[in-house]
């Protein structure tokens, strides 16, 4: 076969990029691409076409992809977990300072001064922008995923107390979490005690406007908000009545959009979580190798739609690969086609996840396109590919 073409959205790091290699065309502009490579451009309205066997993610949040419809074709979605998290818990760690020392209101009052005794009018000046230490003080972090886990510890070594809340932990974060981090079994405990509460979930169906107007109810006066995870957790029009009303002193968006960016107690920054040289590579190069050994391979690592099923370098003739659904008589079906031919599988394995499986197998010789075909008309087959 030819090139393998992948079709890129918003800027990739060329460190990863460069690390496909000959066997790839990649670039912005590029008919019936096998793959995708973007950060957050939305792909919601996107057509995919019958080529596109991935799309990867170099980043954390998948919102921008409708990972169910591309399930449902066979499109495996990877993302890159953790390759950004030291940059956002840098970020969350900077957010708080900023909600309480108004180091910002107190740069843009410095640079309003004139004349030619600034130092005079800062030390008389500086009183305006007092603003208290995070040391002692009590932080909730809802979502204990790759980053939540990294600012938790942050601010354990920084002299928070620390509660933690996430009901879906996976083990080996919860093996990383600094044991001086209180477990918060609801959040009802969070928003009672917290002054600082820090936001690193998920955008989904059950996160979604997270924090409203009865989470807001329960929330201590002043309390400092920091969310640099999505803008939809947090109900815009209940945050605007809690700054106003106090029970929000400050709200640090990475997130900011025309409702927000001027009202009092925001402060707007521009989506600069993952914005560090170190993140934008550690992603693309997580992203690319993915997908390169995903196109190269048919190997699932990181995929948030597809189960993880690795079978290594492929050195056989042939290697199949069917996305498929997760229902009785699939592998059964497959064999059947592949017997009848009179091909010796080598090696097959299958995994699923949820609604979805993938199934790989090594054959010794060339499978006919007519059988390859009858797989593909198997119903419950997504998408069959013929490495
Ligand atoms: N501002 C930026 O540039 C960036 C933003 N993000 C955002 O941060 C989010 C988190 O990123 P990671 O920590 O890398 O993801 P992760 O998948 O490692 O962690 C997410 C954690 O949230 C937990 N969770 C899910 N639903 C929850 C719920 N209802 N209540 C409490 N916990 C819940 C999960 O169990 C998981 O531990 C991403 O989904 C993305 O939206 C991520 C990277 C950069
Ligand atoms: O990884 C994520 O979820 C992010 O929000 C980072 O987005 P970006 O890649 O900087 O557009």
């Amino acid at each position: 076969m030819g090139k393998y073409k992948i079709k890129t959205l918003n800027g990739i790091s060329e460190s990863g990029l460069e690390k496909f290699g000959q066997n790839f065309e990649v670039g912005e502009k590029m008919d019936a691409p096998h793959g995708i490579i973007l950060r957050s451009a939305s792909l919601h309205e996107m057509e995919f076409p019958d080529s596109l066997h991935c799309i990867a993610r170099a980043g954390a949040g998948v919102n921008n992809i409708p990972v169910d419809k591309c399930a449902e074709k066979g499109i495996v979605v990877f993302n890159t977990p953790g390759a950004n998290a030291n940059a956002v818990k840098e970020l969350a760690i900077a957010a708080m300072l900023l909600s309480s020392r108004k180091i910002v209101e107190g740069i843009n009052w410095t640079r309003s001064l004139t004349g030619d005794d600034v130092p005079k009018q800062v030390e008389k000046g500086k009183a305006q922008f007092v603003g208290p230490e995070i040391r002692d003080k009590k932080l909730g972090v809802i979502g204990l995923g790759a980053i939540g886990v990294m600012v938790a510890n942050a601010a354990v070594n920084m002299e928070m107390d620390v509660y933690g809340y996430d009901p879906y932990i996976s083990v080996d974060h919860a093996w990383g979490l600094s044991r001086s981090v209180k477990k918060a079994n609801d959040l009802k405990k969070v928003f009672k005690h917290c002054d600082y509460i820090t936001l690193h979930i998920p955008l989904t169906d059950e996160t979604k406007g997270m924090l409203n107007k009865e989470a807001f109810a329960q929330m201590k006066e002043g309390v400092r908000i920091i969310n640099l995870s999505r803008g939809e957790l947090v109900n815009d029009a209940d945050m605007i009545d809690a700054l106003e009303a106090g029970i929000v002193s400050e709200y640090v968006t990475d997130f900011p959009n025309e409702k927000m960016i001027n009202v009092p107690g925001v402060i707007p920054v521009p989506h600069l979580g993952a914005s560090t040289p170190e993140s934008e590579n550690n992603c693309a190069v997580m992203a690319v190798l993915q997908t390169k050994d995903f196109l190269e391979n048919g190997n699932i690592r990181n995929s948030v739609n597809f189960p993880v099923c690795d079978m290594g370098i492929s050195i056989v003739k042939h290697r199949l690969t069917i996305a498929h659904k997760n229902i009785p008589k699939m592998l059964g079906q497959i064999s059947a086609v592949l017997a009848e031919q009179g091909t010796n599988i080598a090696n097959m394995i299958n995994r699923s996840r949820g609604d979805y499986a993938y199934t790989m197998v090594d054959l010794e010789e060339e499978i006919t396109d007519e059988n390859v075909k009858r797989i593909k008309d198997i119903a419950g087959v997504l998408k069959v590919r013929v490495i």
